[in-house]
């Protein structure tokens, strides 16, 4: 029997909700590229409720208490005493959600002889040492497309709050009580005829372009993986060889490249400081992709007129965080792939990941980050190690 070992967010400060806001969501039975929504056996919770808190349990207590396996579900993860470190030690899987990581170091991994499967309850599997993972043949899997469209459209929600100054705005009514027009409107521009750019141009990437073409602005992209001639002609790209081209020729700038040696720590003074002046800065794939305090400098000085996403490095980060105070940001925490639409998809994709392993069937590759001792299915694509 198998202990499954799960690190989920804390439930609401008031308390679990007792319904969900709405009554039902959307079904979606296939994403963008055709790959077929999960399918697991059967799932023991009803799509649209908070899945991804430790209450929520993403539905998975029941399927695996009536096999015989244990569940043992955690918020709490930092530290030799936490909850996560005192039970990994005899786990045979470990399941996490990069909105609240359990960070798998290659030191906790060595602490694990057990550990066969980490799953991330999303995508993004930078909380995984991977080396350690290949070298120690444990499978890392996550759910892959399963909060894609959630991101992609945050990440487009955010790039209109910062050209138009959303947030300040907002904050005069409810803040200030006030009526200054011309405090809200002395940063406020239209995206209409403006340049912008995605770094990577995968599932979210591309999701992203699609949605801003009818904003009627001129888009441009880099990738590792060129995208085929038909799409950029469709959406009329402009490709960037490298992200160093990108850069300095668009207005608004959103990434959505993995973490991994190749993207950690890109945007720094230099290349930040090569945009143009007043750029707009989206980053909801991962904090450590931008140098910390070259944002909050660029921000000071005007080199950047906006930067926001919901991706911050460690996660929870501390009180002080510098980007908590930074001028003209508007930062959320780490939601954008957690909506209750999105956990539905991945705690869906979770149990199917589980069905498989517990049955000795084999996980699909699209959902593959680490298989044998090697960079396996979509991690293959888009990491390194
Ligand atoms: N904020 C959130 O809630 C959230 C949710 C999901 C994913 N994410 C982040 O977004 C990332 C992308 O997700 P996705 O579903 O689009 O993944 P994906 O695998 O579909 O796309 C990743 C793309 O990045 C490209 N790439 C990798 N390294 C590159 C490099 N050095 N230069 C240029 N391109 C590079 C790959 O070729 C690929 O096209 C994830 O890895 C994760 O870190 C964040």
């Amino acid at each position: 029997m198998a202990k499954i070992l799960c690190v989920l967010y804390d439930d609401p400060a008031d308390g679990f909700p007792p319904s969900p806001a709405r009554d039902d969501i959307p079904t979606i039975d296939r994403y963008p590229d055709g790959q077929s929504a999960p399918t697991p056996e059967a799932v023991d919770f009803h799509p649209g409720e908070l899945l991804g808190s430790v209450s929520g349990e993403l539905g998975l207590r029941r399927f695996l208490e009536q096999q015989g396996h244990e569940l043992v579900v955690t918020s709490d993860k930092e530290g030799d005493h936490s909850v996560f470190q005192r039970e990994l030690p005899d786990a045979d899987v470990v399941i996490s959600q990069p909105f609240w990581p359990a960070y798998l170091t290659a030191e906790l991994i060595s602490r694990a002889p057990r550990l066969k499967l980490a799953i991330t309850a999303g995508i993004g599997s930078d909380h995984v040492d991977l080396e350690a993972a290949v070298d120690n043949g444990i499978t890392v899997a996550e759910a892959t497309y399963s909060n894609s469209i959630s991101v992609a459209e945050h990440a487009v929600m955010q790039i209109l709050a910062l050209v138009r100054d959303y947030l300040p705005a907002h904050r005069i009514v409810t803040d200030d009580r006030g009526w200054n027009i011309a405090d809200a409107a002395r940063r406020s521009y239209d995206l209409e005829g403006m340049s912008v750019g995605v770094m990577a141009a995968g599932r979210i990437g591309i999701a992203v372009l699609r949605r801003l073409a009818p904003f009627d602005v001129a888009l441009h992209y880099t990738d590792k993986n060129r995208l085929p001639t038909e799409v950029e002609e469709e959406l009329n790209l402009v490709f960037h060889e490298d992200v160093h081209s990108l850069a300095p020729a668009v207005d608004v700038l959103s990434i959505h490249a993995p973490l991994h040696p190749e993207t950690k720590g890109l945007f720094d003074d230099e290349l930040i400081g090569s945009m143009k002046r007043g750029s707009y800065l989206v980053n909801t794939a991962r904090a450590a992709i931008c140098d910390r305090d070259a944002v909050v400098r660029a921000l000071e000085s005007g080199r950047l007129a906006g930067y926001a996403g919901d991706v911050w490095h460690p996660q929870p980060p501390p009180t002080d965080h510098p980007w908590r105070d930074m001028p003209h940001h508007g930062m959320t925490p780490h939601v954008s792939g957690t909506t209750l639409s999105a956990q539905a998809r991945y705690a869906a994709a979770t149990r199917e990941i589980l069905e498989n392993w517990l049955s000795g069937t084999p996980i699909r590759d699209e959902y593959l980050i680490v298989d044998q001792g090697r960079l396996a299915g979509s991690g293959s694509r888009s990491y390194t190690t």
